[in-house]
């Protein structure tokens, strides 16, 4: 018993809980990395959505950006070949050709709108220059260390993006050689103020790095003279050289590199003021024909959170599937349950039918044998005088006639001692079928007792009966011995009665055809005798 019950339980944990489990498990993976995948896809979707619409707008950047200094191209050789400047160079001392190379530059700068003019000798020394009555003139200092005057000498020309030395503001440098003949004088140096053009667009934040990664020009003024990412050790020492951020260059914005995604763009972490770090998605473009980079810098923030809301309406999506495949679930197993429970009523009805149908077989059983003579297979005296009882109210209210055969074998007692009783029963079935076949339907023929026969005949005179009583007792005569019982003559004697009207019931009727019947016997047996009170024929 208790191993049976052990083993059910461990069925049970093999089939239904043991596979829910693991479906519910499989389920919980599967939907988490569906979320996890819709966050990451719909992220990496928003990011590339950024880059492409940043793309653009560096583009734009790039193109503008550098707009005046190709405006301004012109002007270092157009200096190169003035002769009042060639003639302040040739001699430097000669205070009227350095005046009149001052007053020059200081009209054309006032003229073109360019931030300085200036020319510097073979030692990088300022010889003219347009601010030469300013406080913080040119005139006089040295920008040999500058780029944009070794790569003059070196190349002929040159283009440099630095903080001025002197006026600290930044500006875009284009120098020329002068030369007169083979002879080279000196470098005549244009400085540009450059801006960052307004492009419109609130998102993110604008930067132009040069090519050490430092933001000379940016949207947001602090991070203006902070490289991107700390600079290297050679492009830090190139810096100093060049003085190029002399007194302004700041810390990096980032601590260390970013997490590189596509080309040109990588997700940084910036640390803001208040110390916190947060992540910004860069994208970096080239600008031609220089060593600057134009970025765009956007928060990640309102990516995470789009890809955030995605991810929880994926994960509402998933709940709310789940939720219908389990209702789905109860209901199917409701459905089946309730299957079931029809096929087991079903069942029990048709088993209730078929008892049914049983004892409605055994009740007609035993009212049959309840109205049977057992022996004889006729009805019995109950069912007779049931049936009498009815015949006779259907005579008194139509007024038809009803007779009665009362049948007693003659000298029974001695066919029992001679041959047995088996063989006094055998008579007796003889007898009853011999009644049967001799009545008609609508009579009923009964064994009343021992060996005496009734039989009640509707619609039937004492006259016909006696008729028929005389043919009972031939048929009966006429009968050859039965098997076993040799030299044995079978005969009945017979009395007949008619039912009269003001008779209250049958026995009245029985009691008449009874005392006929003795008169048959007395008559000498093997005869019929009707009722002296009726006369033959009515
Ligand atoms: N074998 C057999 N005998 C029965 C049955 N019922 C009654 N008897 C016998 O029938 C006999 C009737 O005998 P009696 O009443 O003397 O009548 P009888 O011998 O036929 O004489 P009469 O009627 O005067 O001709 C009895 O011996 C009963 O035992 C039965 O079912 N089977």
């Amino acid at each position: 018993m208790k191993t049976k019950g052990l083993a059910a339980v461990r069925r049970r944990l093999r089939w239904r809980i043991v596979p829910r489990a693991a479906l519910v498990a499989v389920l919980l993976v599967a939907s988490a990395g569906v979320v996890w995948l819709s966050y990451t896809g719909i992220r990496e979707r928003e990011i590339a959505r950024l880059q492409a619409n940043a793309d653009g707008r560096l583009r734009q950047l790039s193109q503008l950006l550098l707009a005046p200094a190709e405006r301004y191209s012109y002007l270092p050789n157009l200096l190169a070949n003035y002769r009042i400047l060639n003639d302040a160079l040739r001699a430097p001392h000669d205070a009227a050709r350095v005046r009149a190379a001052n007053a020059f530059l200081h009209q054309l700068n006032e003229r073109t709108g360019t931030s300085l003019l200036y020319l510097l000798d073979l030692r990088g020394t300022t010889v003219a220059a347009s601010n030469w009555d300013a406080a913080d003139s040119l005139v006089g200092r040295n920008y040999a260390f500058r780029p944009y005057f070794t790569n003059a000498l070196r190349d002929g020309a040159g283009r440099f993006f630095a903080m001025g030395v002197t006026s600290h503001k930044p500006g875009y440098y284009l120098s020329y050689l002068v030369k007169e003949g083979e002879r080279t004088l000196g470098v005549a140096v244009v400085k540009i103020d450059l801006r960052l053009p307004d492009l419109g667009g609130s998102n993110g934040e604008m930067l132009v790095t040069d090519a050490a990664g430092v933001a000379f020009l940016s949207s947001r003024p602090d991070w203006n003279y902070r490289p991107i990412r700390p600079v290297t050790p050679a492009a830090a020492a190139q810096l100093r050289s060049t003085r190029q951020y002399e007194g302004v260059l700041k810390a990096p914005l980032a601590s260390a590199a970013g997490r590189q995604l596509a080309a040109g763009a990588e997700i940084v972490r910036l640390r803001g003021g208040d110390g916190v770090a947060s992540a910004w998605l860069l994208v970096r473009r080239r600008i031609a024909d220089s060593e600057w980079n134009a970025n765009l810098l956007m928060p990640m923030a309102r990516v995470e959170d789009i890809a955030r809301v995605g991810a929880l309406t994926a994960a509402a999506g998933i709940a709310l599937l789940l939720m219908l495949g389990v209702l789905l679930a109860q209901l199917r197993s409701r459905v089946r349950e309730r299957k079931r429970s029809r096929r087991r009523l079903e069942r029990a009805h048709r088993a209730l039918g078929q008892q049914n149908e049983e004892l409605r077989l055994l009740s007609e059983e035993l009212r049959r044998k309840s109205i049977t003579d057992s022996l004889t297979g006729m009805a019995n005296r109950a069912f007779f005088l049931d049936s009498a009882a009815a015949m006779v109210g259907i005579a008194k209210r139509h007024g038809t006639p009803l007779a009665l055969l009362l049948v007693d074998a003659d000298h029974f007692k001695r066919i029992n001692d001679e041959y047995g009783h088996p063989a006094g029963d055998a008579v007796l079935q003889l007898l009853a079928s011999v009644l049967t076949a001799q009545t008609r339907e609508g009579d009923v023929a009964a064994r009343y007792g021992g060996e005496e026969f009734i039989v009640a005949l509707p619609h039937t005179t004492a006259q016909a009966a006696s008729e028929l009583a005389e043919r009972i007792r031939g048929r009966v005569a006429a009968q050859p011995a039965p098997p076993g019982m040799a030299g044995l003559r079978l005969s009945v004697s017979i009395g007949v009665a008619q039912y009269r009207p003001e008779e209250a019931d049958i026995g009245e009727t029985i009691r008449r055809a009874d005392a006929a019947l003795y008169a048959a016997k007395h008559a000498g047996r093997d005869c019929v005798r009707v009722d002296g009170g009726v006369a033959p024929g009515t």
